[in-house]
């Protein structure tokens, strides 16, 4: 555990060196390397010394993600280089544009990487931007046994420019991870706001079904957001920490917009590459877990509501993906994701993508889904916008990362919150097809925000 004591002398752990010492060390290491050139340039440096510090620490406006059921750890410190293109396409021009020179100083075979989020489209109730890619002056990544720091920065200027830069991002980054934690005081966050109110909502589900009959649409997804208040400021690291520990086979991200920390633990991942293998999850259909009543989820899988809903999502990600693939595997039958106190219907899509096409493009072709816009997509859009919804914060939109290679993974941002000072947004949905139940809808939301708020009590 880190020594409270003066900046310069906080240590990094019980037997280790002290944060300055660390920057030092890494700083040494870096003045021995010589610099690429391109617009952008990346170095990455084994630390096998911070393998067991990659928690994300209090730091401004994190970025980060984590799959610890992977060992998978990516914690961003600073911005060597950011985008804000008006949509996902943008966002993969911006990728592909990147002029990105990369030294692996040890030779551990990592790709720098960049991190990337956008929204569901449309107005976002948060005025968050529609997309972003940003590149972080530091980047610490645990992988299973390996730990590495990816430095990486504007090209074009004198190396003694970057390596200062580097230098103090370094010394403030250690500084942080040597940190204290905080004293764990538990909070209980109010609701202060329903956004629409509980008997609004209902009367949208009833809207939505009408649709549905009327044969407009066969599903739309809808949602609703509360607002709750702490005595005290919500820490998005701590936060983190409690989604780790309670939810590891999710994507916990963080991305942090103007002051304002998006937080999610998505079950659902949009897309993942490594090389040409790439795969998405039709996640529809959910129902409450109950440890006492073992038959629950097999009625999930034998419910014909739930399995119709699934069965939507499954056949429109295989289109969209197959297209893009040589090779698709698309399981038979759905299984059961277990998330606590509630589980949902899940199909792992796996497939061989063609030449030349990569996980950005599937992005593009995957969002929005089925699970969080409906079907006909265009058509479930104009039913949202009649019914006055709007989302906030990224909810439903992606987040995730892409390394230099084009290896990386997309999260479908859902279970999330957008925390600002001492008060969070938190966003829930759920489809609505033909027979969906106003009551039951609600119910499911209440347990999808369930999740972030049994978080936000450690935060
Ligand atoms: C829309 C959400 O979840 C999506 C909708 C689901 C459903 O309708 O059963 C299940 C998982 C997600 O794909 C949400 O969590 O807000």
């Amino acid at each position: 555990m880190a020594m409270p004591s003066q900046r310069g002398e906080a240590r990094l752990s019980a037997g280790g060196g002290t944060a300055a010492g660390l920057a030092a060390n890494l700083v040494r290491r870096i003045d021995r390397l010589a610099l690429p050139e391109a617009a952008l340039v990346s170095v990455t440096l084994a630390v096998p010394e911070l393998a067991g510090l990659t928690r994300l620490p209090a730091m401004a406006d994190p970025w980060s993600w984590q799959r610890p059921s992977e060992g998978l750890a990516l914690i961003a410190w600073g911005c060597a280089h950011s985008v804000a293109p008006a949509d996902t396409a943008g966002l993969a021009a911006a990728y592909h544009g990147l002029d990105w020179a990369h030294l692996d100083a040890d030779a551990g075979g990592a790709e720098p990487v960049a991190f990337l989020g956008h929204g569901f489209g449309g107005p976002d109730a948060l005025d968050f931007p529609p997309a972003l890619l940003r590149v972080p002056l530091l980047v610490l990544r645990r992988r299973g046994e390996r730990c590495e720091l990816i430095l990486s920065h504007r090209g074009g200027v004198a190396p003694a420019r970057i390596r200062a830069a580097w230098g103090e991002a370094l010394e403030d980054f250690a500084q942080a991870l040597a940190a204290p934690p905080l004293a764990a005081v538990p909070v209980l966050p109010r609701r202060v706001e329903e956004i629409p109110s509980p008997a609004l909502y209902r009367q949208r589900v009833r809207a939505a079904t009408q649709a549905i009959a009327a044969g407009r649409l066969e599903k739309v997804v809808l949602s609703r957001r509360i607002l709750v208040e702490a005595s005290r400021p919500l820490r998005p690291e701590r936060l983190v920490e409690a989604l780790v520990e309670r939810h590891p086979s999710c994507a916990i991200l963080t991305a942090g917009v103007d002051g304002r920390t998006l937080v999610a633990a998505s079950p659902e991942r949009l897309v993942a590459c490594q090389g040409r293998d790439v795969g998405s999850y039709a996640l529809a259909g959910t129902a409450p877990s109950d440890p006492a009543d073992p038959f629950l989820g097999g009625r999930l899988l034998s419910g014909a509501k739930d399995r119709h809903e699934h069965r939507l999502v499954v056949e429109w990600i295989s289109e969209a993906l197959g297209g893009l693939c040589e090779t698709l595997d698309v399981p038979a039958a759905p299984r059961r994701m277990g998330l606590g106190r509630l589980e949902h219907l899940w199909t792992p899509i796996t497939g061989r993508l063609k030449p030349g096409a990569g996980l950005l493009q599937a992005a593009a072709r995957l969002h929005p889904t089925p699970a969080v816009a409906g079907l006909p997509l265009a058509e479930a859009r104009a039913v949202l916008a009649e019914l006055g919804e709007t989302r906030a914060g990224w909810y439903s939109g992606a987040f995730g990362w892409i390394d230099r290679a084009g290896d990386g993974e997309m999260a479908v941002v859902l279970r999330c919150a957008v925390l600002d000072g001492d008060r969070a947004l938190l966003s829930a949905g759920g489809g609505i097809v033909a027979a969906s139940e106003p009551e039951a809808e609600f119910a499911e939301t209440e347990l999808k925000l369930g999740i972030m708020l049994e978080g936000l009590r450690r935060a």
